[in-house]
């Protein structure tokens, strides 16, 4: 097999995205564990979490070929640019997932793997194959995976408790700005779709406003958790300082509103949530 074709069987896998689902599943276990962390937990955490996420996200891409050919964001993936066949990117993801699935149940046990599970179908199956083209609901719905990302994490040490329902409500909060600032920059790009996302089922003017304060609430309840759970000022300066960065981009899109302000504000959104998680990890082992 060529290098090009590895490197497109990789891709299929989205590493773009994937490496923050699977920082969220290892902060959840720091969350819990802390102090004392397993290293052992943490590798096998990462392994799990890519070769799941990356399984999910490599059944998207086989499922979705047809939409990602419509848009010039995804047209060049592996599958709709003819370089990987549809067969062997829906043999990859299964083999990923129940890989995953199988190495989650023998490392992690039962709980969970009943997460993992529950994230790759709720966005594989319930927001890729029913939602993403019935509702705009699709991500209110679909993101919950992203809550079973951390609480994956988060059961390995502990029982699901409240204080990892709050702790993984700081990815659930984050989605709706993270994936709607992209929709409003690229709106021309998912018009030409079936894809529904609110940002299109209502004026430009009100989607920019809706989503620059769904951003600001995002970054502000991510400053509670840290305020009610680590009480930690230089984390929490670092953390606010992340957050303003962020939150600038809503008040310049509410002062001057523009598509490229909301490219802005979905670059910014990942940074935001990577610091929430490290720094809260860091924080949890030297409290
Ligand atoms: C229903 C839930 C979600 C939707 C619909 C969504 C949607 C998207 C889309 C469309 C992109 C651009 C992908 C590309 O063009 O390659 C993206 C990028 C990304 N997503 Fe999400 N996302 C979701 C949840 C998450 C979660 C839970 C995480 C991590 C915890 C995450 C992390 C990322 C990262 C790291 C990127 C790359 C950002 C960048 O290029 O700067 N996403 N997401
Ligand atoms: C535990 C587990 C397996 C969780 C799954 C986690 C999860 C929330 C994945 C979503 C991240 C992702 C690849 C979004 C892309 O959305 P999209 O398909 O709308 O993006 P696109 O338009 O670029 O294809």
């Amino acid at each position: 097999m060529s290098n090009v074709a590895i490197k497109d069987y990789v891709l299929l896998m989205k590493p773009r995205v994937i490496w923050l689902l699977v920082l969220a599943a290892v902060a959840g276990y720091v969350f819990a564990a802390s102090p004392r962390v397993n290293i052992a937990y943490v590798v096998e955490l990462t392994l799990v979490g890519l070769l799941s996420t990356g399984g999910s996200a490599a059944f998207n891409m086989y499922y979705e070929r047809d939409i990602d050919a419509q848009m010039i964001r995804t047209r060049n993936r592996p599958i709709p640019a003819g370089r990987v066949s549809p067969g062997n990117a829906l043999i990859e993801s299964l083999v990923l997932s129940i890989l995953g699935f199988a190495l989650s149940y023998l490392w992690l046990g039962t709980i969970p793997t009943i997460f993992v599970v529950l994230g790759w179908f709720l966005y594989a199956i319930v927001y890729t194959v029913f939602l993403k083209c019935r509702s705009w609901s699709n991500i209110l719905i679909g993101g919950v995976a992203g809550n079973a990302a951390l609480l994956t994490g988060w059961t390995v040490a502990k029982p699901l408790d409240l204080e990892a329902i709050l702790l993984s409500m700081a990815i659930y909060l984050w989605i709706p700005a993270h994936i709607w600032s992209l929709v409003i920059r690229a709106k021309d790009d998912y018009s030409r779709t079936c894809i529904k996302m609110l940002p299109l089922e209502m004026s430009e003017d009100r989607a920019m406003i809706m989503v620059a304060l769904l951003n600001v609430i995002s970054n502000i309840y991510m400053l509670f958790l840290y305020i009610l759970f680590l009480r930690n000022l230089i984390g929490l300066i670092i953390l606010l300082i992340t957050a303003a960065w962020s939150s600038y981009y809503s008040v310049k899109a509410m002062i001057k509103p523009s598509r490229e302000v909301f490219w802005q504000m979905f670059k910014a959104s990942s940074p935001v949530l990577t610091v929430f998680l490290l720094i809260g990890m860091v924080l949890s082992i030297i409290k």
